[in-house]
């Protein structure tokens, strides 16, 4: 039988299948994920939440490649990941920008790296198109310490975003900011996303951070051997206007539901 298109698309663009993660301890071995298994499909915004100590960085470690699975595998365009690749990039929340060289030095670092190749010229435009891209055109000469940490994230963002990755991975990016800042930046991250369509996949605390962005939001079970407890759909269309989707019954529904599964279903115990 000759494959079809369809048949060919059905290969999922990001999958996690069967993984469990032990690390060995003095103690013995601690199972900190077992058994997840979540398919992502290309240009998909997926936020992943649980309670503190979960694994939720554990497993996106896993997707980027800095960590190694135990069992099971993350899968790219069918192909297992071994190791970290700029396919993939990570924005992490404390920043991770060497504080001695501008935001201009750190993301021209990064695409310089990552295309070593490319003619000088082109690695500057890259990188000016980044910063200006994030808003930080007029601070493109300074440096961390001279940064505000809403300024500092968008340098990690435009760093992440130079390299032109498939997938972009958002490790709790906006944990450390206020609440105005951390507004602005899901709006931007939003608008950005629009445009480079590269498929998300981001940690969050915050059940009204991941409404406001994500196609849809993974619910982790508690640990040992915490696993993927449910899924829910966000269904807001896009282009999503906050207040909008804030008046929508459904966003209530949706927030209560993920709430009951944190605070009652699957309660922490400290
Ligand atoms: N190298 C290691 N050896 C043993 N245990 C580890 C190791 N690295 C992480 N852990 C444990 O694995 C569990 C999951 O850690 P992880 O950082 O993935 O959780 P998390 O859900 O991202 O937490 P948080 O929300 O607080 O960032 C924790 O209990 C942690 O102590």
């Amino acid at each position: 039988m000759a494959l079809n298109s369809s048949t060919l698309e059905t290969i999922p663009f990001l999958s996690i299948q069967n993984l469990s993660k032990v690390y060995p301890t003095p103690k013995g071995e601690f199972s900190v994920l077992a058994d997840i298994n979540l398919d992502v499909a290309e240009g998909e915004f997926i936020c992943v939440i649980g309670h503190s100590g979960c694994g939720k960085s554990t497993l996106l470690d896993m997707v980027s490649g800095f960590n190694q699975p135990t069992q099971g595998g993350a899968f790219l365009k069918g192909n297992l990941i071994r190791k970290p690749g700029r396919d993939r990039m990570v924005v992490f929340q404390g920043y991770a920008l060497l504080p001695w060289l501008t935001a201009f030095e750190n993301v021209y670092l990064a695409v310089d790296k990552a295309y070593p190749k490319k003619m000088t010229a082109e690695k500057r435009a890259l990188t000016r198109d980044h910063l200006a891209m994030v808003g930080l055109a007029e601070a493109a000469d300074k440096k961390p310490d001279q940064l505000s940490g809403g300024m500092k994230q968008r340098v990690s963002i435009a760093r992440a975003l130079a390299i032109r990755p498939e997938v972009l991975i958002l490790d709790e990016p906006f944990g450390a900011l206020d609440a105005i800042t951390k507004e602005e930046l899901q709006e931007e991250l939003l608008k950005i996303w629009n445009d480079h369509r590269c498929t998300v996949l981001m940690i969050t605390h915050d059940i009204d951070e991941a409404l406001f962005l994500a196609d849809r939001l993974v619910m982790m079970t508690n640990g040992p051997s915490a696993t993927i407890g449910e899924i829910l759909q966000i269904p807001f269309p896009r282009p999503r206007d906050r207040v909008q989707i804030m008046e929508d019954p459904q966003y209530y529904e949706l927030r209560n539901y993920a709430l009951d599964f944190l605070y009652h279903r699957f309660a922490h115990e400290d």
